[in-house]
């Protein structure tokens, strides 16, 4: 089982005179089978969180390991490839590339991965009742449906972690629950989940709840 490790981050942003400390010594292990939840207020760090622990950034301090492999301060190159083979990672951006269609956007990560069997894109689709938008553009979608395709994007080349920022932002409680459902199924199938929120109907499915507040843990 693919365990994600972090020790000690520090990420600090710097805009002109000014510096952001978004990260003040953070750790972190996901374990296989559960959902871990973030909570914070807004600009507490959960993305600067997530963006580092999925190596699209690089923290200032500490370190970040995923399936005994170091993932931070490694060519991006690298980076990439342990994301894509580890990884499933659905951002507040949008983790959709605009001149795909749903389908495509699904099949992409496990296409680069070389895999040739894009059934279970399909079946995620269907899941989560996307199934008859799948020659749709991601322009062409509504909130709702962008955030299910998003997940879908992310799970389809079945990877053992899921990262995700606020997955259920823009949804009804229906399609939270839905959202919600394909993650619950994920993790019981011993994938580990790792979901910025600040949706109480979400954390309430959590088997633990972390909370950041000015980039370190706060009681939670
Ligand atoms: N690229 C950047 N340059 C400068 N400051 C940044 C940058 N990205 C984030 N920050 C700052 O770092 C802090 C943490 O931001 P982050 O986006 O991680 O918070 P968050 O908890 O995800 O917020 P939200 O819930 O609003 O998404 C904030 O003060 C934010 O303004």
């Amino acid at each position: 089982m693919t365990r994600l490790e972090a020790a000690d981050l520090y990420r600090f942003y710097h805009v002109g005179d000014d510096e952001t400390r978004a990260l003040r010594g953070v750790s972190l292990n996901l374990r296989p089978g559960e959902l871990t939840v973030l909570l914070g207020r807004s600009g507490s760090g959960k993305s600067t969180l997530l963006a580092c622990l999925a190596g699209l950034d690089d923290p200032d301090g500490g370190q970040v390991n995923v399936g005994g492999e170091r993932l931070s301060r490694q060519p991006e190159v690298r980076r990439a490839r342990l994301r894509a083979r580890h990884f499933g990672v659905m951002l507040q951006s949008g983790n959709l590339i605009p001149h795909l269609n749903v389908l495509d956007n699904a099949r992409l990560t496990g296409a680069l991965l070389g895999q040739r069997d894009t059934g279970r894109a399909l079946e995620l689709l269907d899941e989560v009742d996307l199934a008859h938008r799948k020659h749709a553009y991601p322009a062409q979608l509504s909130g709702g449906e962008t955030a299910r395709a998003a997940l879908v994007a992310a799970l389809a080349h079945g990877p053992a972690l899921l990262l995700a920022d606020e997955p259920t932002a823009e949804v009804d409680a229906v399609t939270e629950d839905r959202v919600a459902g394909v993650i619950d199924a994920f993790v019981r199938q011993g994938g580990s989940a790792l979901i910025a929120t600040h949706s109480p109907r979400l954390a309430a499915r959590a088997d633990r709840v972390l909370r950041l507040g000015d980039g370190r843990w706060q009681d939670a």
